[in-house]
């Protein structure tokens, strides 16, 4: 089945709704249900981590070799009785190809495609594509993967988008980037949200704001996070260097453990100098530490209490449903026993506690924005709060305080299940380092030992991990043209345009950077036709049933 529709139309929404119906189905006719009867995945960690689901290349073992498959996993598999793969945008012609063959063998049915599997592929092709793919890599054209178009026997197209039911206007402007035939009035009224004009100013950062940053590149999100310390330590409490006071235990940078590396530098050492390290500690971002394609390491992790931040690796997707993409924010840090006192470094003329990597036992995060549960928990909380009389034991009845106390328990409760402890993770690096500063020329570092606890700053985000979710205020810094639909992905986020904040206005001459493919509009006519084909078959078959 392919499940698609414009961003918002509640494609996530309708398979945990159906998820939901099958469940109660299976409860009611005693069929056996476990966690992997309905087989909740995703293209990409962030996504799969809002509905607690794994990654479709961790599930089906996509990057590892068939013979590595263990006896468990085939066993696994046995139980599933529909795959869900959702975001399925970010997924090429070799990931279906690998698929195709991976659940072939975790199956044993080598004659029918996916093994015979049910697979709902579920996503919207005008969203973004994975970073590193080849144009005819994409899915949606026709001429290039029969296997994928022959595999579909059933299409759902959302006829409209629920994101935006608050601001239907907004709505209605989306629809037409969507479509690839925006106007030069829809980019004007985008236009009116620009920070500056019309008096339009940026939100207040409170403790509980969804506030995200969106930009193109990660150089422009360290940046950002960079600034949004400064103005914490500007904001109080942190003694200048030249006093004699410690500064607050609250906040701290954990600096990664940087080893040896397997190129050797100008001096034929591979040992990583002290003064690179140094460089490597103050001048480098996250941007600048790659493991891998794109895993990215923070060399100097600014962390506290309320610190937004994102996981970003999948080892504790299965276990705490905590994935590459997933965004906490920093309730506690603790040190090992054997952690020496932190020392203080001078940041900006500020005294700032310093820690190295290897003495951090862990960081325990929070999942943000509140789930569901929380949200109206703290919500009965505020009304009921709201209807008792401070102070006044008269008229507020002892129910009322029994039912505030039954519910701050459970919002204690409800807030703990979201925390997770995050360890600091050993990895092999390949360092950027601006060295000209220092007379030397060495800038790339390859096979750098590094320690460091697996988070990033996450005060602004990239259009990547942003595709998929919901969001209530979003700034965007600046555009990027470069990846086709980043723009509309990124604008489509919000849910009405009064929470969208733009930097830089939209050039009233990027019209033509919309145009949807000529392959994409076949692919969804081929859709059209078949989601009226399957309508009419049922409509039949109701008719029949009588
Ligand atoms: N039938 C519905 N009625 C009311 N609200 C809905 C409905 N379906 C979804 N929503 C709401 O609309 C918003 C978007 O839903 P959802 O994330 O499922 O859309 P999506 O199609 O998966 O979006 P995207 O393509 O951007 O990932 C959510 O806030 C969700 O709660």
């Amino acid at each position: 089945m392919f499940l698609t529709g414009f961003a918002g139309a509640g494609k996530s929404t309708c398979i945990k709704v159906a998820q939901r119906y099958c469940f109660e189905f299976c409860r009611a006719a005693s069929i056996v249900w476990d966690d992997v009867t309905f087989l909740f995945t995703s293209t990409t960690g962030s996504s799969a981590s809002l509905f607690g689901g794994n990654t479709i290349h961790n599930e089906a073992f996509l990057n590892g070799r068939i013979r590595n498959i263990s006896q468990a996993l085939r066993e696994r598999w046995k139980k599933v009785r529909l795959l869900i793969i959702d975001e399925i945008s970010f997924f090429t012609n070799e990931g279906i190809d690998k698929l195709n063959k991976k659940l072939q063998n975790l199956l044993g049915v080598s004659n029918k495609p996916f093994g015979g599997m049910s697979v709902v592929f579920s996503g919207d092709f005008h969203q973004l594509k994975p970073v590193l793919t080849r144009n005819d890599s994409v899915l949606y054209d026709q001429s290039r993967n029969g296997l994928f178009l022959g595999s579909i026997n059933c299409a759902i197209i959302g006829p409209q988008s629920h994101r935006f039911d608050g601001d239907p206007e907004y709505g209605r402007v989306m629809r037409n980037f969507w479509q690839g035939n925006p106007t030069v009035q829809d980019v004007d009224y985008i236009n009116e949200r620009e920070v500056g004009q019309n008096g339009v100013e940026l939100p207040e950062e409170e403790p509980d704001s969804d506030i995200t940053y969106a930009c193109p590149f990660n150089k422009q999100r360290n940046a950002i996070s960079a600034g949004m310390f400064s103005k914490h330590i500007q904001s109080g409490g942190f003694p200048t260097v030249d006093m004699d006071d410690l500064p607050p235990d609250h906040t701290i940078i954990v600096e990664a453990d940087i080893g040896s590396s397997s190129t050797a530098g100008n001096d034929g050492v591979t040992r990583v100098s002290p003064v690179v390290r140094d460089a490597i500690l103050q001048h480098c971002g996250d941007a600048d530490v790659t493991v891998g394609t794109s895993r990215k390491v923070d060399p100097s992790l600014k962390l506290y209490n309320g610190a937004h931040v994102m996981c970003n690796n999948n080892n504790m997707l299965k276990t705490h449903n905590i994935g590459n993409g997933t965004i906490a924010r920093v309730k506690s840090i603790k040190l090992k026993s054997t952690a020496p006192h932190p020392i203080w470094k001078n940041w900006e003329g500020y005294k700032v506690l310093t820690v190295n990597a290897r003495h951090v036992e862990y960081v325990e995060i929070e999942r943000f924005p509140d789930n569901a549960k929380i949200a109206a928990i703290k919500k009965s909380i505020h009304e009921l709060e709201a209807d008792m009389i401070p102070d006044d034991d008269m008229s507020n009845t002892g129910a009322d305080a029994d039912r505030l106390a039954g519910l701050k328990h459970d919002l204690v409760a409800a807030q703990n299940a979201q925390c997770v402890k995050v360890l600091p993770t050993k990895s092999t690096a390949k360092v950027t380092v601006d060295l000209t500063g220092l007379g030397l020329t060495r800038q790339v570092i390859k096979g750098v030992k590094i320690q460091q606890l697996p988070l990033i700053m996450n005060d602004a985000t990239t259009g990547h991990k942003l595709q998929g979710m919901s969001k209530d205020k979003l700034v965007v810094v600046d555009w990027d043209f470069k990846n086709a639909n980043w723009v509309y992905v990124v604008l489509s986020r919000v849910r009405t345009r009064d929470g969208l904040y733009l930097l830089k206005p939209l050039p009233r001459d990027c019209l033509d950077k919309f145009q949807v493919p000529r392959e994409l509009i076949a692919f969804e006519q081929t859709m059209r036709r078949l989601e009226e084909h399957n309508l009419t078959e049922r409509v039949e078959m109701m008719a029949e049933l009588g």
